[in-house]
């Protein structure tokens, strides 16, 4: 597979692979992955208040590590099938091996994800984060520590990888924002490896 260019200007690397997955493979596995991952609602922890994440997740992993994600701590389930067979195709296209992932839910476009880095210090100096995308397209935007507003979007549609790594946890932050018109769901897996 042919390498596609930096979508980051400076401070990182962020690779898109729209179609590692057919049409096919990915309404198959998103039905399959609605239905059989132990979805959750968790509380998360904002400036001192408790409050509900606006999107259902689900923790997957090799070990019986916990890992702690903006104030909760989640203990993994044992990898499925489908998710082993997910994880396996990212290897080969990343060229890195993955131990854990956090599955995200959104139900619809009322459904997002803040602003963040993903930089625990259980993932290393420069956390490599495989991002698989199946179900209705979805705006990932990031913004630069410096910067107010976001510089870089992509669409991540079903079926499709995004790569973040070298320094880019350091330097950029990363959002789901709300898409009222959405109306469809989305399945995001985020891969990650837990040192
Ligand atoms: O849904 C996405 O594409 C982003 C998920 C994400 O940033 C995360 O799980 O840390
Ligand atoms: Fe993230």
């Amino acid at each position: 597979m042919t390498k596609p260019k930096n979508l980051l200007p400076f401070d990182g690397e962020v690779y898109l692979f729209p179609a590692l997955f057919t049409k096919e493979e990915s309404s198959k596995l998103y039905d399959l992955l609605a239905e059989s991952i132990q979805w959750k609602q968790e509380p998360i922890v904002i400036f001192g208040k408790q409050i509900m994440q606006p999107r259902l997740t689900a923790w997957y992993g090799d070990e019986q590590k916990p890992y702690s994600y903006s104030g909760i701590t989640m203990h993994p389930h044992p990898w499925s099938k489908e998710l082993l067979e997910i994880k396996h195709r990212i290897e080969s296209v990343a060229n890195h091996i993955f131990t854990s992932a956090l599955l995200n839910f959104y139900r619809n476009g009322y459904d997002s994800m803040g602003w963040h880095k993903d930089n625990e210090k259980e993932l290393g100096i420069n956390p490599v984060i495989g991002s698989v995308s199946f179900g209705s397209d979805r705006t990932f935007c990031f913004k630069h520590a410096k910067e107010k507003t976001p510089t870089q979007k992509a669409t991540l549609n079903s079926g499709s990888f995004l790569l973040m790594k070298g320094a880019t946890q350091h330097h950029w932050l990363h959002s789901i924002p709300k898409e009222p018109k959405i109306t469809e769901g989305r399945i995001n897996l985020t891969f990650r490896t837990i040192i």
